[in-house]
């Protein structure tokens, strides 16, 4: 079962780096921007294993070439280390 985040300076680079607070929930939000829909799915496929993987799940749409994450640990109904770990990946995985 996650924990809540209790270091919330672990939020900074994201914070930094194109993700935003949700409001009104403990989450973070980032939109992701591809060159067309094959780059936008091919990113959703890589994040997709690595969320298997990690047993943590993005909430996301995707319009053509946009995709808009949100992420939030439903088991402990806010922010948790995998919601870092997972947005670090995400954005490694968009280079
Ligand atoms: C049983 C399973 O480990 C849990 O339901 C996992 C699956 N993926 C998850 N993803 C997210 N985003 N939050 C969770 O609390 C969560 N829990």
């Amino acid at each position: 079962m996650a924990e809540k985040l209790t270091d919330r300076a672990a939020l900074e680079p994201l914070l930094a780096n194109g993700w935003h607070s949700v409001e009104g929930r403990d989450a973070i939000g980032k939109r992701f921007v591809f060159r067309n829909f094959v780059e936008a799915f091919g990113f959703m496929t890589r994040a997709a294993l690595w969320a298997e993987k990690l047993d943590h799940h993005p909430e996301w749409s995707n319009v053509y070439k946009t995709v808009d994450v949100v992420l939030t640990t439903h088991d402990c109904d806010g922010l948790s280390e995998l919601d870092v770990k997972l947005a670090r990946k995400m954005d490694q995985l968009a280079g």
